[in-house]
């Protein structure tokens, strides 16, 4: 990992220094657009031809039906299956708690207006299963769908060498009482549910992370097709500013943890203490030698880096612009530090709550915005699977105090049809 002197590094270096995951040659998306232009064209074909491609499967069907489900899951053991139901339990009640029922609000005298929830009919789910399989993002994207009441659930998931799911995700399917699982990753998947195919439907709304091929995808079809998306959430990302109240190890297993997702994953320390940053290099590199992901996490750590701040604040500028995906605060002091943040996707606080409790099962949602765009973006919740319908209704009073206002307003833009429906009603007497 490179070390920088946040002193030393003017605005276009941070600039510069805090982007990722750039296509300069835009060969991602050449790739990409192809792929989403023979799904549309080709449906179900397609994505017998990219099964074989991409994921070396040769699939006869493209789905798992419940008794298939059924048969994988009991592969799980009972250990496995109460540490999904805790996972489970935690992710639905703090999910749960997010579904609120808005007030009513008199605007004037006889004019209401509020907001109610509608639950976004068709929904796609993307579960990665490339370099690892991720129940956990089932869970997190299955149970906030649930939650809004949403009709009808796609699961895409790719197959693994087996032509089929991992035990794993089929157990999550059940716990979620989703029925069908279809055999289909990456940009294949965001195509297949965008434009639908001869097997799977067209949703209104498209959810999950991916690695850059699925996320490029995810951000096409935004632009080019009706169907929605909950936000970029590329390869994972953490940040961690850390004081000298820091513990290295606890530092540089945050790092991994999250490096070991993927070679374009990035691991960020920003620290005031080279003491710390010294500690954490050498923790790094030590427990690196035990992984079994080494390979990838190696990698990735190799693409990040550590920068030296003179103060606490310093550190939050910098993480600021970065955005990250993840931020962990490392220091005993971080009460007076969450103030001051401004762009993160998931904050973990102090040095005993690790990145991977948010990831598995504190309750929190773990499909977050990468690459910057927490600067805009929220993480899933069911506010993401949700529209928020407005309503208004005016009583007679209602129309005759808006009334006047709402003629001139029509008058100030020329829109005489718009002002003549008020007046109708207000000559009405
Ligand atoms: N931001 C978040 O909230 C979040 C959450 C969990 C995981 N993640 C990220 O999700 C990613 C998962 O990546 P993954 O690769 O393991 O699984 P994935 O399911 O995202 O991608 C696997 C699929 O990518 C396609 N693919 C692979 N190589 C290709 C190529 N050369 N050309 C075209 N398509 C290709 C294949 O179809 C394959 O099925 C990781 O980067 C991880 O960090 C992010
Ligand atoms: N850290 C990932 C989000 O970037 C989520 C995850 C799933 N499993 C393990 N981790
Ligand atoms: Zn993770």
């Amino acid at each position: 990992m490179k070390t920088y002197n946040y002193g030393n590094l003017s605005k276009d270096d941070v600039n510069s220094l805090t982007q990722r995951n750039v296509d300069p040659a835009n060969e991602i998306r050449t790739l990409v657009e192809d792929v989403i232009a023979h799904v549309k064209q080709n449906g179900d074909a397609a994505l017998y031809d990219y099964a074989l491609k991409f994921d070396k499967v040769e699939l006869d069907r493209l789905y798992l039906d419940k008794a298939e489900l059924e048969e994988i899951a009991a592969a799980v053991s009972p250990a496995q299956q109460k540490a999904l139901q805790t996972a489970y339990n935690n992710i639905y009640k703090f999910h749960q708690s997010q579904l609120k029922t808005e007030d009513k609000v008199e605007t004037m005298a006889g004019v209401t207006c509020w907001r109610e929830l509608r639950a976004i009919e068709k929904v796609g789910l993307y579960i990665p299963g490339g370099t690892a399989v991720l129940p956990s993002t089932f869970l997190m994207l299955g149970i906030p769908a649930r939650i809004a009441g949403c009709d009808e659930i796609v699961v895409c998931s790719p197959p693994q060498k087996n032509g089929k799911v991992n035990a794993f995700i089929a157990y999550v399917a059940l716990l979620l009482g989703i029925d069908k699982v279809y055999l289909v990753g990456g940009s294949q998947a965001v195509a297949a549910m965008a434009y639908g195919t001869q097997t799977i439907s067209k949703v209104d709304k498209i959810f999950g992370p991916g690695n850059q091929f699925v996320t490029k995808a995810k951000t096409i079809i935004q632009s080019t097709t009706t169907t929605a998306i909950d936000m970029p959430a590329g390869p994972s990302e953490v940040l961690i500013i850390a004081d000298e109240t820091a513990n290295p190890a606890f530092v540089a297993a945050d790092l991994l943890a999250q490096a070991e997702h993927g070679v374009d994953s990035q691991a960020i320390l920003v620290t005031t203490s080279q003491t710390i940053a010294d500690a954490t290099l050498a923790e790094v590199e030590k427990q690196l030698t035990v992984l079994p992901r080494a390979e990838i996490a190696k990698q990735a750590i190799d693409n990040s880096y550590i920068v030296i701040t003179n103060t606490l604040d310093e550190a939050m500028d910098f993480s600021n612009v970065y955005a990250p995906e993840h931020l962990i605060l490392a220091t005993t002091n971080w009460k007076g530090l969450t103030a001051g943040i401004k762009n993160a996707g998931s904050v973990f606080l102090g040095n005993l709550t690790p990145e991977s409790v948010g990831d598995y099962a504190s309750g929190t949602n773990h499909t977050l915005p990468t690459s910057s765009y927490a600067r805009a973006y929220s993480g899933v919740s069911v506010d993401s699977f949700v529209k928020k319908v407005t309503f208004q209704f005016l009583t007679d009073e209602g129309i005759q105090n808006i009334g006047p206002a709402v003629e001139i307003l029509a008058d100030m833009e020329g829109l005489h049809a718009h002002r003549n429906a008020v007046s109708v009603r207000l000559n009405n007497k």
